[in-house]
């Protein structure tokens, strides 16, 4: 379980992350989220050690994120949006460079290594990292968060390289591994993904958690009160900037935005697409969903 005590981190007197105070419990998949800014980052790089709070605690699995940085390593698997592998080293001989690090002997190292890259279906290949798919690195960034049998898992954008056969594989392997008992916080700004796996969401806006609940108890405690549209294009497409639009999340491609407005002005968002040579692939009316409710929750941020 993970367990924040007013934790708070300041720069230049700037609270980025401001009197965080909640639990995750053991077995949860919590997504963190939170629009660009929030303190997302800032949060998860407090948690793996990585920059020091300026105040209040957090414990994983127990052990003091400031005090017992040690005990927190061997409790913590961290797969970051990108993770640093050697290139010419093949997916076995990465996981094992990491097992060396956490002393695992060699016979555990081997066995643990086998299973893992049988999880994530990279058992067999043998060619090097540096030849691997952005969503072959991903797996691996997986195996590796996996390799010391950690309480708490920490994924950020777990699946954000991954084809949706592969999205679907992560949700399944997340899914079981929680079910084994440990704790899996995801830092995501997929929110179909988030809906689909996470048991619980906190929505972070100004470094505050402004929400705190499961998915379903989000949509049935907040109204909406807007229409939310979807549009996916062929082309990356500009900012939407029409007059109707309260909230809009672009995903990193720019492919995809999810869009709050005060009426439904789909038709509107067609003509400023095409006007500005942008192909429209699908755009509907999605509400209602974790979407609305998070971009509500975004706009009042
Ligand atoms: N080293 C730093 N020095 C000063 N300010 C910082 C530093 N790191 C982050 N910040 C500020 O802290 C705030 C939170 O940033 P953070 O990266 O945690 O947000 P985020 O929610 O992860 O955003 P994103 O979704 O864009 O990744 C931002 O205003 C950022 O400018």
């Amino acid at each position: 379980m993970i367990r924040f005590e007013h934790l708070t981190k300041e720069y230049g007197g700037n609270r980025v992350v401001d009197d965080l105070t909640f639990s995750i419990p053991q077995g949860e998949i919590f997504g963190l989220l939170g629009p660009n800014g929030a303190g997302k980052s800032t949060t998860i790089l407090m948690l793996v050690g990585l920059i020091e709070p300026t105040g209040g605690r957090c414990f994983i699995d127990g052990a003091d994120i400031v005090t017992e940085p040690l005990r927190v390593k061997h409790r913590i698997g961290y797969m970051p949006e990108d993770v640093g592998f050697y290139a010419d080293l093949t997916a076995a001989a990465n996981l094992d460079f990491f097992g060396q690090l956490y002393r695992m002997d060699p016979a555990q190292r081997k066995r643990r290594i086998d299973d893992l890259l049988v999880l994530v279906g990279l058992d067999g290949v043998t060619k090097p990292v540096g030849e691997f798919s952005k969503g072959m690195r991903q797996r691996l960034g997986l195996a590796k968060a996996l390799l010391n049998d950690p309480a708490v898992l920490i994924l950020d954008e777990p699946t954000a390289n991954l084809d949706p056969p592969g999205a679907a594989d992560f949700r399944r392997i997340i899914g079981d591994e929680a079910k084994e008992g440990r704790t899996v916080l995801i830092s995501s700004h997929i929110l179909p993904e988030v809906d689909r796996i996470c048991t619980s969401v906190g929505i972070l806006a100004r470094g505050r958690l402004v929400a705190h609940d499961a998915p379903g108890n989000l949509l049935q405690n907040r109204e909406a009160g807007a229409v939310v549209i979807s549009v996916e294009t062929r082309d990356p497409m500009p900012d939407l900037a029409l007059a109707e639009i309260t909230g809009a999340v672009y995903d990193d491609s720019r492919k995809k935005a999810v869009v709050e407005a005060d009426a439904d002005i789909s038709d509107e968002i067609i003509e400023f697409l095409i006007a500005r040579g942008v192909r429209v692939l699908r755009i509907a009316d999605d509400r209602p969903s974790l979407e609305s409710i998070v971009l509500s929750y975004y706009r009042e941020a």
